[in-house]
C-alpha cells in the first residue's frame, strides 16, 4: 500500500508502537478498532519507520500459501518459495526461526484466520510460551471486529496472559479530522456531524463540491459507497441485526431511557440489557451519566454515521431506491440534529482549552447535567478545589440579548445542581455571539466559532 502524503495526528499511537519496538524484547500487541478507523494506516505508517513485515489476511482458502508468498518475498528465501508452509506450526517456527535480530511482523485482518483456521490462535499460545517469546519479534495482531478482538483479549482467550499490550484504536476528534479539509468550521461541523470522526469518510469527503452533494454522492443515492454502511457493518459483527436495527431506529429519533427504548424498539425489557451491552461494546452506543452522579443513564448513539443514518437515511430508504432527492426533506430537520453534535464538538474545544491552561481553572470532569426536566449542556468541575463551569451551548448566531437571558437562565439552573459554596464561572458557546466582548468584560466566557479558529 501507498502511503499519501498527509499523515494527520495518532502521535499517541505510534508513541505506544515505538515503545513496544524499543524494548527489543518479544512483544505480542493487540490492535482493534472500528472498521475504516485508521488501523491499517497508522500500522503502514509505523512500518514505514521501523521496516518489517505486513501480512494482511484476505477472506481465502489460501491465507497460509499468501503469507508463505510473501516471507519467502520479505526473506528472499528461494527454499520456502518451492515449498510453502503446510501449516500454523511452522509459519510460527519460521518466525521464531528468523526473529533472531528485531523482526517487526502485522497480521492485520486477523479474524479471517480465525475464522477459517480454528486452531491459529492456540498454536500461536502454543509456540509463544515454547520459543517465540525468547525471541526478538513483534508480533501485532490487528483486526477491526471489535467483538471479536475483545474476546481475543478476554480470560477465555488462548493469548490471554501472552499479549504484552493492546489498544483500541478510537474514532479520531473534531480538531485532527478537521485537518483533512480546508472547511470553514461550520461546514466542518455538518461534515463531522455525518461521519464523525472516522478518517476513511473524511478522506472519501470531496471539499470542492457543496456539502448536499456530497451527502447525495456518498450517502443518499442507491449504490452510494456508504448508503448500507451502517448495516453492512453491523452484519459483518452479528447474525441477526434486525432487533440491533430497532434499537438503534428508536435511540436516534430520541428514545434515550431504557423504557422507553424498549418501547419505541418494541422488545422486552428483560432482553433489551443484553442487546444494548452488545452495542456498547462494539462502540455504536453509549451511555451517559449527569456529570455529578445518578444511577440511571441516558443512552446515545455514538457513532455519528449510525446516527445520521438511522434518523435520515434509514426511514427513506424506499424514495431513495426509487431515485428521489431527499436532501430538502433532511435539510428541514439537520439543523436541529446538529445541536448535540455541536455540543460534543463543544465539549472536545473545552478539552483543548483546559490542557492548554486556558480557563479560569483545571477541570478534571466534564459532561451534561439534567435533573427533572432540567439541563446543562456542558459542566466542568474541579471536585478539590470546589470550582466550576457551567455552559450551554447553541448552534445559531445568538444576538446579545438572546445570550444574556441564556446566562440569565444557567446562573438560575446552577443553584439546583447542587454546588453550594462552590466558585462558579459561566459561558455560552455558539456559532456566533453579539456583543461578546461586552459579556467577556462583565465576567462570562463567551466562545465562537471565530475561537474556535484560534485554537486550530
Ligand atoms: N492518520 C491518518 N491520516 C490521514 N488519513 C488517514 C489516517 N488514518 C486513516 N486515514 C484514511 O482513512 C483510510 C482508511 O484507513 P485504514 O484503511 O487504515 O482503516 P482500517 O481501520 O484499517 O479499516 P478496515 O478495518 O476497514 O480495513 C485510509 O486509506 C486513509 O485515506
Amino acid at each position: 500500500m501507498i502511503l499519501a502524503s498527509k499523515f494527520i495526528d495518532r502521535e499517541r499511537e505510534l508513541e505506544f508502537l515505538k515503545e513496544k519496538y524499543d524494548s527489543g524484547a518479544a512483544e505480542l500487541i493487540i490492535l482493534y478498532g472500528r472498521r475504516r478507523v485508521g488501523k491499517t494506516y497508522l500500522l503502514q505508517r509505523f512500518l514505514s519507520e521501523v521496516n518489517g513485515l505486513y501480512l494482511l489476511a484476505e477472506e481465502s482458502e489460501t491465507i497460509l500459501e499468501d503469507f508463505s508468498e510473501r516471507l519467502a518475498d520479505y526473506f528472499d528465501d528461494p527454499v520456502l518459495r518451492e515449498n510453502p508452509l503446510r501449516n500454523w506450526r511452522a509459519f510460527f517456527a519460521y518466525l521464531a526461526e528468523k526473529s533472531r535480530k528485531r523482526l517487526v511482523v502485522v497480521i492485520d485482518e486477523v479474524q479471517y484466520i480465525a475464522k477459517a483456521h480454528r486452531e491459529f490462535l492456540s498454536v500461536l499460545q502454543k509456540y509463544w510460551d515454547t520459543s517465540l517469546s525468547g525471541t526478538k519479534i513483534m508480533l501485532i495482531l490487528c483486526g477491526s471486529l471489535v467483538s471479536f478482538m475483545e474476546g481475543v483479549l478476554s480470560a477465555k482467550s488462548p493469548l490471554y496472559g501472552r499479549r504484552t499490550g493492546a489498544w483500541k484504536v478510537e474514532e479520531m476528534g473534531f480538531f485532527s479530522v478537521r485537518k483533512f479539509h480546508p472547511l470553514s468550521l461550520e461546514d466542518a461541523v455538518r461534515v463531522y456531524g455525518v461521519f464523525g470522526g472516522v478518517p476513511q469518510y473524511w478522506a472519501d469527503y470531496n471539499p470542492n463540491i457543496d456539502f448536499w452533494e456530497n451527502l447525495r454522492r456518498l450517502l443518499l443515492s442507491k449504490g452510494a459507497k456508504y448508503y448500507d454502511e451502517p448495516k453492512y457493518l453491523l452484519r459483518e459483527e452479528l447474525r441477526d441485526v434486525s432487533r440491533y436495527f430497532s434499537i438503534l431506529r428508536a435511540i436516534a429519533l430520541g428514545y434515550n431511557r431504557f423504557g422507553q427504548i424498549a418501547e419505541g424498539a418494541r422488545i422486552e425489557k428483560n432482553s433489551l440489557g443484553k442487546y444494548l451491552g452488545v452495542l456498547q461494546e462494539m462502540g455504536y452506543v453509549r451511555e451517559e451519566f449527569p456529570v455529578t452522579g445518578g444511577r440511571r443513564g441516558i443512552y446515545r448513539i455514538s457513532d455519528n454515521l449510525f446516527a445520521f443514518w438511522f434518523r435520515f437515511v434509514y426511514p427513506r430508504k424506499s424514495e431513495i431506491e426509487m431515485g428521489f432527492d431527499v436532501v430538502d426533506e433532511i435539510k428541514e430537520e439537520f439543523n436541529q440534529y446538529l445541536g448535540p453534535v455541536f455540543e460534543e464538538v463543544a465539549k472536545q474545544f473545552l478539552i483543548e482549552l483546559n490542557r492548554a491552561g486556558q480557563l479560569p481553572f483545571k477541570f478534571t470532569k466534564i459532561g451534561r447535567w439534567w435533573r427533572r426536566g432540567e439541563e446543562i449542556d456542558l459542566v466542568a468541575l474541579n471536585e478539590r478545589e470546589r470550582k466550576a463551569l457551567l455552559v450551554e451551548v447553541k448552534w445559531k448566531e445568538l444576538s446579545e440579548r438572546e445570550a444574556r437571558g441564556i446566562l440569565k437562565d444557567l446562573e438560575r439552573k446552577a443553584e439546583l445542581v447542587g454546588l453550594e459554596g462552590w466558585e462558579k464561572s459561566y459561558g455560552v458557546v455558539a456559532k456566533g455571539v453579539e456583543g461578546k466582548e461586552e459579556l467577556k468584560e462583565e465576567g462570562f466566557l463567551v466562545w465562537d466559532l471565530a475561537e474556535f479558529e484560534r485554537l486550530i
